[in-house]
């Protein structure tokens, strides 16, 4: 492929990811929600006396492929249906047009009392990986800050800084001889989400972990709830 002016630094954050996310959490990480096959972790970090804390999250989600959870939350086409934080969200660019896996994103997030209204400027990269010993590739989608000319930072916006990863194989349970014969009852989504956001001017830091501690957890499950409402009578997307 045609590599492009951010190809360097994506291969770079994309690996990071893949090597240390879905490494279990050591005592260092707080379980700040436990529901079913979904764990919430954190760690509690300030910089500069802004929290930043560090966000990882195991879920288990049955019935659709890594692929689908990652296309619907990579596509801008379904961002709105299931991001209920954004007041708006565009496409300011897109890296490859023969290659669409690259775009940049702006947006502007819900403004949440009492922080000043954030926006965020991010590409955002679709890949998937062989890893050679699992039967089924990885699929990541990975959310990285970056600056933009269409994109300016203007008051009364503060920037946000985003690094977030979304990282997912797929099990086949009780695989049929014939692979064809896969159903969505076989399908087993293992993903992890992981989250460094910097909210980019000073927060209260009590409301902010309060905010992150209730909202993390419902946009995880009403984005995954989402994807399976979506391809429930969907044809497999392996
Ligand atoms: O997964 S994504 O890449 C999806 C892209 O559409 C993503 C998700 C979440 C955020 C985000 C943005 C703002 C905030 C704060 C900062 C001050 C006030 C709001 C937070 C913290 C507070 C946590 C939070 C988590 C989830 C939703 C909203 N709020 C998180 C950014 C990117």
């Amino acid at each position: 492929h045609k590599s492009h002016r951010l190809s360097n630094e994506i291969e770079r954050i994309v690996q990071d990811h893949l090597k240390y996310d879905r490494e279990n959490v050591s005592d260092l990480w707080e379980l700040i929600h436990h529901e079913g096959e979904m764990k919430v972790y954190r760690r509690e970090v300030e910089e500069n006396g802004i929290v930043v804390d560090p966000l990882k999250c195991f879920h288990t989600v049955k019935g659709v492929t890594g692929r689908e959870i990652c296309h619907y939350f990579f596509d801008p086409t379904y961002r709105m249906d299931w991001e209920t934080t954004l007041d708006s969200t565009k496409v300011i660019e897109t890296l490859d047009k023969d290659n669409p896996d690259t775009l940049i994103f702006f947006q502007l997030h819900k403004r949440v009392w009492p922080s000043a209204q954030r926006d965020s400027c991010f590409w955002s990269h679709i890949r998937c990986v062989s890893t050679g010993e699992e039967d089924q590739p990885l699929w990541i989608v990975v959310n990285y800050t970056t600056d933009h000319a269409q994109a300016p930072i203007k008051s009364p916006f503060v920037r946000l800084v985003a690094n977030v990863a979304l990282t997912c194989e797929t099990q086949i349970i009780e695989p049929p001889l014939n692979p064809k014969d896969i159903k969505r009852e076989n399908l087993l989504c293992k993903l992890t989400y992981v989250a460094f956001v910097n909210p980019g001017g000073w927060a209260p830091a009590a409301a902010l972990r309060a905010i992150a501690k209730r909202e993390y957890p419902k946009f995880l499950k009403r984005f995954t709830s989402y994807v399976i409402e979506q391809t429930r009578d969907q044809p497999i997307l392996f």
